[in-house]
């Protein structure tokens, strides 16, 4: 039998971005129903590298990014755990005089978004950072920046909301999303969700709801490829970025290494897993970088599913084709740190009509062409409670 719902707001996808968005709507009292085709948090969201860091990303980025260092330092209130969140530090090194200089326009640009960027020389990184073994020239720390376990939090942010009322169905795959001329519909199985407004939070798969309403995307999948270390006595107390990429690594409290690089091998549209080649060469950069390393075994290789537009920006706003849909995908490389922000932007376009963080770089209309029309808002709404129907 269809089971039949009407709903305010419906949110495809139960990462980091479409559970926060529920998660803010569910404050501000908006009947929300969010539909995840696993389960919430378990997908790039939920097996990134768990870095928690402002620096490196656009300036396009740097209003979200700060918006989200503050929403992550009230982590506990937000989703009940601290999530393992740390605010270990982001070291970023240079390994060649061009990198080292990137690092300090960079610092110049990004002035005045509290990143309160350290330069370091090379002779101050070895007094500080003894245990680095590769060559490094220079580094930029920002103090603030961290990590913390995705693991933990981003299923936290589905929890959260389905706490404050969120009606949050996992493995509920959306198998149809149209608008009907009146509300959006949705189907899953033998569901069926009714909806005024839709947030497209899908990841690696959204571009795929997005064509379905006639805008679509050259959004591609990434497979960054991670492994975990045995646990081992702690050394490492930033987590560690390299400018122009290569290796991130991070240790967290049980002494286990985090560390990414490099690409997994796509199986599919939907999957991936770690090759043989690109796990030795990780272990080897890992070993030249951090000398601590040598002889660890490493307990896990893994990789996820990451949604990216070619420009590295995410798609964030109001669809330019159907009044009410909203995308919030592309995130790859910054989700984890920005999606607490990103949900709480979608839903202050669903309430408000805007977003008090600037979002314009991330219209769906740079890649589309097309300018998006009237947003429109919620306007009152009946208030949902745990106790409500
Ligand atoms: N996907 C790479 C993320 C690395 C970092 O956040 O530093």
């Amino acid at each position: 039998m269809i089971e039949r719902i009407d709903t305010e707001v419906a949110i495809i996808g139960g990462g980091i971005v479409g559970g926060s968005a529920a998660l803010f709507l569910r404050r501000l009292g908006v009947p929300v129903v969010l539909l995840e085709a696993a389960l919430c948090g378990a997908r790039a969201s939920g097996v990134n590298y768990g870095g928690v860091r402002r620096q490196g990303r656009g300036l396009e980025q740097m209003p979200l990014a700060r918006r989200a260092h503050e929403l992550w330092g009230q982590l506990p209130e937000l989703i009940g755990i601290d999530g393992e969140y740390v605010r270990s530090g982001h070291l970023k090194l240079a390994c060649s005089d061009a990198d080292l200089q990137a690092l300090h326009a960079y610092r110049e640009q990004t002035r005045g978004f509290g990143m309160n960027l350290q330069m370091l020389d090379q002779r101050t990184l070895a007094r500080r950072f003894g245990w680095l073994g590769e060559q490094v020239v220079g580094g930029s720390l920002c103090p603030d920046d961290g990590h913390a376990n995705p693991r933990l939090v981003s299923p936290a942010f589905g929890r959260a909301a389905r706490a404050l009322g969120a009606d949050v169905r996992e493995g509920t795959a959306v198998t149809e999303a149209i608008h009907d001329g009146d509300r959006f519909v949705l189907r899953a199985g033998e569901l069926e969700v009714r909806a005024r407004f839709l947030l497209n939070c899908a990841g690696a798969w959204a571009g795929r709801f997005a064509q379905g309403f006639g805008e679509a995307v050259p959004e591609t999948s990434i497979h960054p490829l991670m492994m975990v270390t045995e646990p081992l006595p702690l050394f490492m107390d930033v987590s560690l970025g390299m400018q122009g990429g290569g290796i991130y690594a991070r240790q967290v409290a049980r002494g286990n290494c985090v560390i990414g690089g490099g690409r997994a091998v796509a199986s599919g549209p939907d999957y991936a897993r770690p090759g043989r080649d690109a796990t030795g060469t990780l272990m080897a950069n890992a070993q030249r970088l951090l000398p601590a390393l040598r002889g660890a075994q490493v307990i896990r290789f893994w990789t996820g599913v990451e949604g990216n537009m070619p420009d590295h920006n995410p798609v964030l706003g109001p669809s330019a084709t159907v009044p009410g849909l909203f995308h919030a995908f592309g995130l790859s490389g910054a989700g984890f740190q920005i999606g607490p922000a990103v949900g709480e932007a979608l839903s202050e376009l669903v309430v408000h009509g805007r977003s008090s963080i600037p979002i314009d770089a991330f219209g769906i209309g740079r890649y589309t062409g097309a300018a998006h029309g009237a947003v429109p808002r919620l306007g009152p709404v009946r208030e949902q409670t745990l106790e409500s129907p």
